[in-house]
């Protein structure tokens, strides 16, 4: 079954903002001082469009003025297609990566991080949640999730009213 066929609460991980804040934070904490340049981190690279909140608040942690994009499309809605890189981040910033943070919100297949680490192989990469699949491909991440797991992210969700199990009559 894939993913698309299931009803939104079965195997579905739903973050709030205030989760993916406070996992942001912990994935700051982890990354703090282990940067190559005596602990310290050159830049903060999101991968947008989700790796943008999480490597705000990363850098905003870390104290890093020096943040870029790069810009990888590979689902539509649920179903992943090939990844391709529709912007790249200043040339002359990332040279081979070393010492960047590249940072997205998850790793699923990995295939956007095995793109991304292809350009830049000594950047290091972060991301706040990951699947089985996907985590040879991370450095660091903070929260692990089953491959059936769809997570939800806040930007993609609205609060509403939901019918009480027993109904109303
Ligand atoms: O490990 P993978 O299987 O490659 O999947 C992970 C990527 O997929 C999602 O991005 P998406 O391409 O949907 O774009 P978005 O961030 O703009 O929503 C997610 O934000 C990761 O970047
Ligand atoms: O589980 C997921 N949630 C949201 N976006 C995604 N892109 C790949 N996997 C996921
Ligand atoms: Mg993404």
């Amino acid at each position: 079954m894939s993913a698309k066929d299931r009803l939104p609460h079965e195997k579905g991980f739903h973050i709030s903002w205030d989760q993916i804040h406070r996992d942001s934070r912990a994935l700051a904490w982890r990354l703090d001082g282990q940067g190559p340049d005596e602990g310290a981190w050159r830049a903060v690279v999101a991968i947008t469009r989700g790796g943008m909140a999480p490597a705000m608040i990363v850098s905003r942690e870390l104290d890093i003025r020096t943040v870029d994009t790069i810009s990888v499309k590979s689902y539509h809605h649920q179903e992943r297609g090939e990844a391709e890189v529709l912007k790249a981040p200043d040339a002359d910033l990332m040279g081979d990566g070393e010492g960047v943070l590249i940072i997205d919100d998850l790793v699923d297949s990995g295939k956007t991080l095995e793109l991304v680490r292809k350009m830049y192989p000594k950047a290091h990469f972060a991301t706040v949640y990951a699947k089985p699949k996907g985590r040879p491909m991370v450095d660091t991440f903070i929260t692990e999730v089953s491959q059936d797991t769809w997570i939800f992210f806040p930007w993609d969700m609205a609060l509403q009213y939901v019918e009480p199990y027993r109904g109303t009559d």
